[in-house]
């Protein structure tokens, strides 16, 4: 099952002088204009050409709070009952209508998604109760809680009683935890709206210029619904969440403490794609871990039914931000999650011991859960549950069935999965090698080691990094490397767990070890630009670290090197002012320089957790040597002879100089518009062949870093063209003369 992608556009907005337009929707062809599914923008280079991103569905400007809840919340709603849980997210940039859409407005017709969640939770509760004549029992609980500057904070508390640390959040049976939250039973619509409306006020916002009520913190509401018959509970939890938006510093002109906020939002967002990038690509490690939002949106990692919906705004201001947006939302739309039911708790026995003993009260979890019908297997399979994976979520493009002709859910597990598949008009497919990802296995504690040191870990970080690029460096090219990279991978993990319980001791330095960390992992993976940021942001925490200036110093020479010497691909960055994509590194130039207090040369070292940077760089070090000229050599070694195949993420600067004619011109804006419907209208190219030619630019964009993985990545010359998936020299030419013709 995929993520299931939604874009909704808002209106333009009374105080907004801005008036031009330039997001548009359409049909994909096949769809009718009243279900549009296209988001059109322009491209930035050449106003003449569009991009087009086909979701799941898309909604416009006029789009209703009731038609974005009635097609794509409420069919959830069943599931959740089901034993399912359910996550919705709000993602886009700043002041382009996320609150608006997960809270919405005081009047009936401008709620959002959040209330009319519980007001149909209310309802299914009523009639599951009357249903069976009082013999189910189904309690509605919530937690609420925001991350600020990657602390977690109990929205139910008042900001005066909180701690500054904030709550501990903890892996709890492959689920991530937050211990300490308030659970406030909710049994009416009533009891939801007050607390909820109160915990709403003690959220972070704040006013800035993009947004007068902008908010700072993701804020994340659990609704946990438990349902009761005889010595069996069941129990399944909808999330809906509400990020905060992404903000390029260069608009908000932001102060210092909004800049703080903003670089931590920024952070966890950049985190984010790095992690559905990660995904997408199938990479073994996914970074969950590097940021607290991440750890708990858990994203391809829940089981359960998830829904992004991506907001956006229409205007020329937000142009690049929302094509970033855009390449975000595309990239998850890829990503896969497992369709597990939870299973029963029983209320005497060992089962709810055991729950009771993990969780308590204080800790918000998801139990696992099945349907009451099959429950009697429950006990004797509860260690091999069967996993599901229901292709609940396509990325095909479905016409939405009104709600009417969903049919009802019966209870069986057969039903509930044929109901999945039914009511959300997707296709079912068996994912067997999704079954159990690594890090949903219980992993065994890590071993106490109270020397452990920060100055150790980032020795061992060192070392690890070092061993790796060694080993890979004395194999052969075509030799398999995978049990390697699982190796270092493993221990990478087990180091972060180690920051995490620096950072549960309230270190204030963990997060600079994380950024330490994510900057070697950026090193040791070629990714400069990135690794560079991820320094700079360390820096705060280590201001007198003379090493790792140096680092910096080291890091940017040689970027300027790079770009003087031409070696970037020329990709559509590269000659257009487009800024840093908003979540992706905050922008050090002006946004960072805020906070980042740059040590002066004749301060000292005095912090023995920096022991690290005392020393001064080893001469022969693997880490220290050239990052890329290593991986050039990997891949060179890997290069296959033939330059008729070139491998699909070649690099850009292979394409020839010379200028195109003015067929190959036009074929290639064609491909380049990553419209359906255009490449579809070239010869030789149905239906398949045009999807597997807009899939092959999407990977390319994943493909191309992660500090450019938001840019758009365009096809240049024939010979790109004809190394994509799918295509070939014949399927070119066939293209070619079909234009001609
Ligand atoms: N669909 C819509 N219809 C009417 N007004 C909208 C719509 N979407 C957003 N708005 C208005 O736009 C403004 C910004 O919206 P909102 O605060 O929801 O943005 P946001 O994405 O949550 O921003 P931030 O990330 O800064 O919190 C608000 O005044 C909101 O009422």
């Amino acid at each position: 099952m995929s993520v299931r992608v939604v874009a909704r556009i808002r209106p333009l907005l009374k105080l907004e002088q801005e008036k031009d337009v330039i997001v548009t929707t359409s049909g994909s062809g096949e769809e009718s204009p009243a279900s549009p599914t296209v988001v059109r923008i322009p491209n930035p280079k050449n106003e003449a050409e569009s991009f087009s991103f086909q979701f799941n569905s898309v909604y416009d400007q006029e789009s209703t709070q009731q038609s974005i809840f009635d097609n794509e919340v409420s069919p959830t709603v069943k599931h959740l009952f089901n034993g399912f849980d359910v996550t919705i997210f709000a993602y886009g940039v700043t002041g382009t209508g996320k609150t608006h859409t997960m809270r919405g407005g005081k009047s009936l017709a401008e709620r959002g998604v959040i209330p009319r969640l519980l007001s149909s939770i209310y309802r299914r509760t009523r009639k599951i109760e009357k249903d069976s004549a009082g013999q189910t029992r189904a309690d509605v609980s919530m937690s609420y809680y925001e991350i600020y500057n990657d602390r977690v904070h109990d929205l139910f508390e008042s900001p005066e009683k909180r701690t500054p640390s904030g709550l501990p959040i903890r892996d709890n049976n492959g689920k991530t935890v937050v211990v300490g939250l308030t659970e406030r039973p909710c049994t009416t619509l009533k009891e939801f709206e007050q607390p909820y409306d109160q915990a709403n006020v003690n959220r972070s916002t704040s006013a800035t210029k993009l947004n007068a009520h902008s908010s700072r913190s993701h804020a994340i509401l659990c609704v946990k619904i438990s349902q009761t018959t005889g010595d069996q509970t069941r129990i399944s939890t909808a999330s809906a969440i509400d990020l905060a938006g992404s903000e390029d510093n260069r608009r908000t002109d932001n102060g210092k403490e909004r800049m703080v906020e903003s670089a931590s939002i920024n952070k966890s967002l950049f985190v984010l794609a790095q992690c559905v990038e990660a995904i997408s690509k199938k990479q073994t490690r996914v970074p969950y871990r590097e940021s607290k939002m991440t750890r708990i949106l858990s994203l391809g990692q829940n089981n359960g039914l998830t829904v992004m919906i991506l907001n956006l705004a229409p205007v020329r201001s937000y142009h690049l931000d929302t094509l970033s947006s855009l390449n975000f939302a595309n990239r998850t739309k890829k990503i896969e999650v497992n369709e597990i039911e939870n299973e029963p708790i029983f209320n005497h026995g060992t089962a709810a011991k055991q729950t009771a003993a993990v969780s308590g009260s204080s800790i918000q979890q998801r139990q696992p859960l099945r349907p009451l019908a099959v429950s009697h297997n429950v006990q004797s399979t509860k260690t091999d549950k069967p996993v599901k994976a229901f292709s609940v979520y396509s990325d095909k493009t479905k016409t939405i069935r009104p709600l009417a002709t969903i049919a009802n859910t019966g209870r069986k597990l057969e039903s509930s999965k044929q109901a999945l598949s039914e009511s959300s008009n997707f296709q079912t497919t068996m994912r067997a090698d999704k079954a159990m990802r690594p890090s949903n296995i219980a992993r065994p504690p890590p071993p106490a080691n109270p020397m452990l040191s920060k100055a150790n870990i980032e020795a061992l970080i060192d070392r690890r990094i070092e061993e790796q690029l060694a080993v890979q460096r004395h194999q052969d090219s075509a030799a398999p490397t995978k049990h390697v990279d699982e190796e270092f991978q493993r221990r990478l993990e087990k180091l972060e767990r180690r920051i995490e319980e620096k950072e549960e001791m309230d270190d204030p330095k963990a997060e600079g070890l994380q950024y330490l960390l994510m900057a070697k992992q950026h090193t040791a993976s070629g990714h400069d630009q990135s690794a560079l940021k991820m320094y700079q942001l360390a820096l705060p925490f280590f201001p007198q670290n003379r090493k790792l200036e140096h680092k910096i110093q080291k890091l940017e020479d040689k970027i300027k090197a790079k770009k003087a010497a031409h070696i970037s691909p020329p990709k559509m960055t590269s000659e257009n002012p487009v800024p840093a994509p908003m979540y992706a590194v905050p922008d050090t130039s002006e946004s960072e320089n805020a906070i980042i207090r740059k040590p002066t040369r004749h301060e000292t070292c005095e912090d023995p957790d920096d022991d690290d940077y005392y020393e001064e760089p080893p001469k022969l070090s693997t880490y220290d040597s050239d990052p890329d000229a290593m991986h050039n050599a990997h891949r060179k070694s890997r290069q296959p002879v033939s330059k008729a195949k070139l491998p699909v993420f070649r690099d850009l600067s292979d394409a020839p100089d010379e200028p195109a004619s003015p067929r190959t011109s036009t074929l290639l804006q064609i491909i380049n518009t990553r419209d359906l419907k255009q490449i579809r209208s070239l010869k030789g190219v149905g239906a398949k062949r045009a999807a597997a030619i807009v899939d092959a630019l999407c990977e390319m964009d994943a493909g191309s870093g992660s500090e450019e993985a938001t840019t758009m990545s365009t096809i240049t010359s024939l010979e790109q063209l004809e190394a994509l998936k799918g295509v070939g020299r014949s399927t070119v030419e066939g293209m070619r003369l079909g234009l001609a013709s």
